[in-house]
């Protein structure tokens, strides 16, 4: 494959995975720590150059995050500014920054979504990520109809979309796994009434799974008990299972990362299960401000360990790339907001949604709620991708490497929405 961006074929861009850090300064690239090598991780571990290069940058001063390594900016920005070409389609609007589109979805009839490029399209990759999905659900103890579903949802289609700096179909599956244990949670446990999910045991179904996850410390006599619901629950295999095969490619801090990004996110479901149970629905604000932990940020947490690099704990966390990272997190799930409006609407105990919080706050319609929602929604991608181009003065390869898979990130999981049978509606 070459590392060419081609026209697909439904006039959407399909690009050769593989793709390097191509945003990265030769400098560092000559070290030996470009994103990925051992050395990368090395080096920053043990304060090697790239430590050094970084340690301005986190602990702020002069050469803070913002206003570091000056020289570097216009080199970084210039390779920041390289997308992929947006395709000139009737659904596909290009804009001023080719890295981004106007793109018309759902039914069409809203106002269309601003959003980063679909960097692939590989089918065969990604029906190969999904067969080995469907035989790891197998044996995670998922039967029938829950492994039609599986198959059916294609999160190894989703990983395909999202994670292209890789691939790997195993690196893909370390994606595909989390995210289909994560969905699985979500439906079985906090979602679908009919598939057994209730408001009131969903903080006790949740904290097993936290244990599930992160181990508990050896108590005796206590952890049979333990090991036996897990066993008993494919959810909490799965979750189990998924954080096992992550450890075999991320970092301890990547790991943990990821796990507490989880709990985080299971302290806002719970939050919308007392909503749920009282029948006392929030205003749209506070539940922007529940779903800010409940977002496509916690499946980024993986866009890192998937490519196969780290970026270090003390830049992860750095207030502005939290920001760029909770843009765009929301930015994402406010696409699948948009596109789960009528099933989030359709179950018994209906389920929160920034569309359905808006017309009840504002007493408007779905159609005028939607709008504000697509607003909403393409404010964030616009406040991600000028804070990405803030970004490039920070002289971190592993950094704009993974701005970088935010953004495809963001551009492959519209993808994955707007053709997934999950948020098809019949009219
Ligand atoms: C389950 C998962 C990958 C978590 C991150 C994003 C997220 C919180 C969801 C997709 C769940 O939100 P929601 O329940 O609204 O999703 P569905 O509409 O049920 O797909």
């Amino acid at each position: 494959m070459t590392a060419e961006a081609t026209q697909g074929p439904a006039g959407r861009v399909s690009r050769a995975p593989g793709r390097p850090v191509e945003a990265l300064p030769a400098g560092l690239l000559a070290t030996g720590l470009a994103a990925g090598t051992p050395g990368a991780m090395a080096g920053a571990a043990e304060g090697g150059p790239l430590d050094m290069a970084l340690s301005g940058v986190v602990r702020g001063g002069p050469s803070g995050l913002g206003t570091s390594a000056a020289r570097l900016a216009a080199h970084l920005t210039g390779g920041l500014a390289e997308a992929v070409p947006a395709p000139p389609t009737p659904s596909a609007t290009p804009t001023a920054n080719p890295g981004y589109v106007e793109r018309e979805w759902g039914d069409g009839t809203a106002s269309p979504v601003y959003v980063p490029v679909v960097e692939r399209i590989d089918d065969a990759l990604a029906d190969e990520v999904d067969d080995r999905l469907v035989r790891w659900g197998e044996q995670c103890g998922f039967q029938g109809e829950e492994l039609d579903q599986l198959r059916r949802a294609g999160f190894g289609r989703l990983a395909m979309l999202t994670h292209t700096d890789t691939d790997d179909p195993e690196q893909l599956l370390i994606a595909a796994r989390l995210n289909a244990a994560w969905w699985a949670a979500d439906d079985l446990y906090a979602d679908n009434t009919d598939m057994g999910a209730t408001p009131a045991e969903l903080p006790p179904r949740l904290a097993l799974a936290m244990a599930a996850m992160d181990p508990v410390a050896p108590a005796g006599e206590f952890d049979e008990p333990l090991e036996e619901a897990v066993r008993a629950e494919p959810v909490l295999v799965a979750l189990r299972s998924a954080v096992k095969h992550l450890e075999r490619a991320g970092t301890p801090a990547q790991v943990q990362r990821i796990c507490y990004s989880t709990f985080t996110m299971f302290v806002s479901w719970n939050t919308y299960a007392a909503w749920r149970y009282t029948g006392e629905y929030p205003p749209a604000w506070k539940y922007l401000a529940t779903r800010q932990h409940d977002t496509f940020a916690t499946s980024m947490t993986l866009v890192d360990p998937v490519g196969g690099y780290e970026v270090p704990a003390n830049l992860y966390y750095d207030p502005r790339v939290r920001r760029a990272i909770t843009q765009a997190g929301t930015a994402s799930v406010l696409i699948n907001d948009l596109l789960s409006v009528a099933k989030d609407a359709a179950d018994e105990n209906p389920v929160c949604n920034m569309v359905l919080q808006i017309a009840a706050d504002r007493n408007c319609s779905i159609e005028e709620a939607t709008e504000a929602t697509v607003t909403l929604h393409n404010k964030f991608v616009r406040d991600f991708e000028e804070l990405h181009a803030e970004l490039a003065v920070v002289p971190s390869p592993e950094l704009h490497r993974f701005l970088r898979g935010l953004r495809a990130w963001m551009g492959g999981g519209f993808e994955w929405h707007n053709t997934n049978p999950r948020y098809r509606t019949e009219s």
